[in-house]
């Protein structure tokens, strides 16, 4: 093969290195902040340079070979978090830089936090080593064969057997088969089984959460009374590594000090103990917090997998980036991707300080969270899924090789969508509350003005004591509002405030993607107030000529955020009427067109601002040095029909065919 080193590709990346006014180190620190930055660097570099972390040959794998190779990655983790003293949070990085889909991240992402949310002081003593030092791997078996998103409705019984003190754990029916387990098929040993609590009185109390073992810890055989599998392939061999399972129980026994009875429970005797708060039964916080990260982290990946040319006007090849439909998909995914790092930590933070709260039985700050994180979970899965796909269409057709990585990024995240609660169903919980909040607003007067958490400040907008900063004041503002990211900030409020209001109007009987349009409103402008503080914020956190970038980054991302919800922002008149001048939107899409061609030569610094080394990307088109070509060529190299040069089927079908064909066609070459 010709040596490719010194071909256009490297060149334009060295141009196109020279070319950003903005240190990407200082975006790396910016964006991770020091001490996860550094973590990162340590721990990349010992998992890049273990054999067992090896990527080159993982499209070539069947399914269970890349089952067994998702066993060895978390076993030699759980290893080297012994060898090397990593903490938990060290260890909770190493699979985040690692970004496989592999059966410990139930443990780790459902299993651990249920347990430790709502298990009981006495099954903490007795498990919580054993879980945290993964001497028994879990598993968080909610969804049927028959039911997923209506919780309610599921069929698996744990009656209560005073006489023994015992759950006895069935399945009633075949679909009520659990359906779907992560790392149930094959892995895990235990489990916390979602489970209609009957009582001795044969009152039915609900779905209820049992701790239960799955499998034996001396030969991993599956317990008596228990029937487990794997549920086979996924859509697009995503999750490959992951053993989603089934299971059925035939009147198995747990000791009642397996319930987990933190918040419920029941006496010796049978006696429901209700919870003090019913939403303190919830344990998917902290899963679908993890999730908005990893909705981050994908997004970056695709963001910076993008190099490739055709011909320009100097003689060379164009650089397809230069053209404004390239550019013009690829910058507000680049933006979201900034703001979607920058929301994961601010999750978190406020994850934190929820717990605290909680720890001290102050629930107050629950319904918020529950909200909030439904509607960011909404918006960061459906942008990151759709922004893989823009990301792998812009490669033409390489983007379709699996060599550019991002196919097999879109077949493992697309699921983001359904787990964790479908996105449509959790639309449909993010506007229950913004109702509520509503109704809150709309009863207080102006001069008292209403309560509103962060997630409903939007709602100001509909009591503004100065009607010029109402919400339908938006077409009194000129067009030249799109260089200021507050007064685009107050549109996406007022947007959402109309819309709420015009929801609440039609409670009985709203449109047909009423829903969807209210909770991607209400996300836009709690989004919208966070990036708008960030802005503020930016000489402080980073200062120079990175500020000055980031500010039309994040510009960037609340104009296009406006775009996408045109519709609504036109239908309300924040924008004004058609008239003379034309087009009221145009203003807006000129602006992002005005960025964008900013921006463009801080593209390649700002990607690279997301510090991702070659091994983590594992993308031949993505390579740091732009050497795509050859890479591409390398890759190709592994693929095992080259290993021999007639293949396994030459002489049962492909001699056969061209000989008849030569019968056929009376002819002979
Ligand atoms: C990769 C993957 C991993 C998973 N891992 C686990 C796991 O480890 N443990 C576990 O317990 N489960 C797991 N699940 C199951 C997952 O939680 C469910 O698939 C999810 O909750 C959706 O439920 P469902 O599949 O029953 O869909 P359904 O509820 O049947 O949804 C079907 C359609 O109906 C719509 N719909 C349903 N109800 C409503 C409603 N009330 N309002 C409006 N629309 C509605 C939905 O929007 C959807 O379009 C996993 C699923 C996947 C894909």
């Amino acid at each position: 093969m010709a040596n490719l080193s010194q071909n256009q590709n490297v060149v334009d990346m060295k141009r196109a290195r020279q070319l950003p006014t903005v240190d990407s180190k200082k975006l790396s620190i910016f964006l991770w902040g020091e001490t996860e930055w550094e973590a990162r660097q340590r721990i990349l570099s010992i998992l890049s340079n273990d054999p067992i972390f090896d990527k080159s040959r993982r499209p070539f794998l069947t399914r269970t070979q890349l089952y067994t190779r998702g066993l060895a990655m978390m076993s030699r983790i759980h290893e080297l978090t012994e060898q090397h003293q990593w903490s938990a949070s060290d260890a909770a990085l190493a699979f985040k830089v690692l970004d496989e889909p592999l059966p410990i991240q139930l443990h780790m992402a459902a299993f651990e936090p249920v347990l430790k949310s709502q298990g009981s002081p006495e099954l903490h003593a007795k498990y919580a080593a054993l879980v945290a030092h993964r001497a028994i791997l879990g598993c968080y078996l909610q969804t049927e064969l028959a039911h997923g998103t209506n919780v309610a409705a599921l069929e698996t019984t744990a009656t209560y057997l005073p006489a023994t003190r015992e759950f006895e754990l069935h399945t009633p029916t075949p679909t009520a088969a659990k359906w779907w387990i992560g790392a149930l098929g094959r892995t895990a040993t235990h489990g916390v089984v979602q489970a209609r609590l009957v009582l001795p009185s044969s009152r039915d109390a609900g779905p209820h959460l049992f701790f239960v073992q799955l499998r034996s810890l001396e030969d991993h055989r599956t317990l008596p009374g228990i029937t487990v599998g794997d549920i086979g392939p996924k859509a697009m061999g995503g999750y490959a590594a992951v053993d989603n399972g089934f299971a059925r129980f035939e009147r198995v026994r747990i000791p009642k000090e397996q319930m987990l009875s933190a918040f419920a429970g029941v006496t010796d005797e049978g006696e429901y103990v209700r919870p003090p708060h019913a939403k303190l039964s919830y344990g998917g916080v902290e899963v679908r917090l993890s999730l908005a990260l990893e909705s981050a982290t994908i997004a970056i990946r695709y963001a910076t997998v993008r190099r490739q040319g055709t011909k320009g006007e100097d003689g060379l090849e164009q650089q397809v980036i230069t053209y404004p439909s390239v550019y013009h998909r690829l910058l507000p995914i680049l933006a979201r991707a900034y703001v979607f790092i920058l929301l994961g930590r601010n999750l978190s933070t406020a994850f934190t300080a929820l717990l605290a709260r909680l720890s001290t039985g102050d629930t107050s700050l629950l319904p918020a969270m529950h909200a909030t994180t439904a509607g960011l979970k909404v918006l960061a899965s459906t942008a990151a899924i759709a922004d893989l796909e823009t990301a792998r269409r812009s490669m033409g057709g390489h983007g379709f090789s699996a060599f550019a990585g991002v196919g097999r990024l879109y077949a493992d995240y697309v699921a983001a969508a359904t787990y964790e609660g479908d996105n449509f169903v959790l639309d449909a919980q993010v506007v229950r509350a913004a109702l509520k909040a509503f109704a809150r607003a709309a009863s207080s007067t102006p001069a008292q003005g209403a309560e509103l958490a962060p997630n409903e400040a939007y709602l100001r907008w509909l009591t503004d004591p100065n009607p010029d900063a109402g919400v339908n004041a938006g077409h009194s503002v000129s067009t030249a509002r799109w260089g200021n990211p507050r007064r685009v900030v107050e549109m996406l409020e007022r947007r959402a405030a109309c819309m709420v209001r015009e929801r609440a109007a039609h409670a009985a009987d709203p449109d047909a993607s009423m829903d969807q349009r209210v909770a991607r409103a209400v996300t836009d402008a709690f989004v919208a107030a966070q990036v708008d503080e960030v802005i503020d914020g930016l000489e402080g956190s980073v200062g120079g000529k990175e500020a000055v970038v980031l500010r039309k980054l994040y510009t960037l991302h609340l104009l296009t955020a406006v775009e996408s919800g045109l519709t609504d922002v036109l239908s309300f008149g924040l924008l004004g009427e058609a008239g003379a001048a034309g087009d009221p939107s145009r203003g807006l899409r000129v602006a992002i067109k005005r960025l964008c061609e900013e921006l463009l030569p801080e593209a390649i610094g700002l990607s690279d601002g997301f510090g991702f080394s070659d091994w983590e990307l594992d993308s031949a088109l993505g390579v740091y040095d732009g050497n795509a070509y050859e890479t591409l060529y390398k890759m190709a190299e592994l693929e095992p029909l080259n290993q021999s040069e007639i293949p396994d089927g030459y002489e049962r079908y492909i001699k056969p065919m061209l000989e008849r064909g030569q019968r056929l066609a009376s002819a002979k070459l």
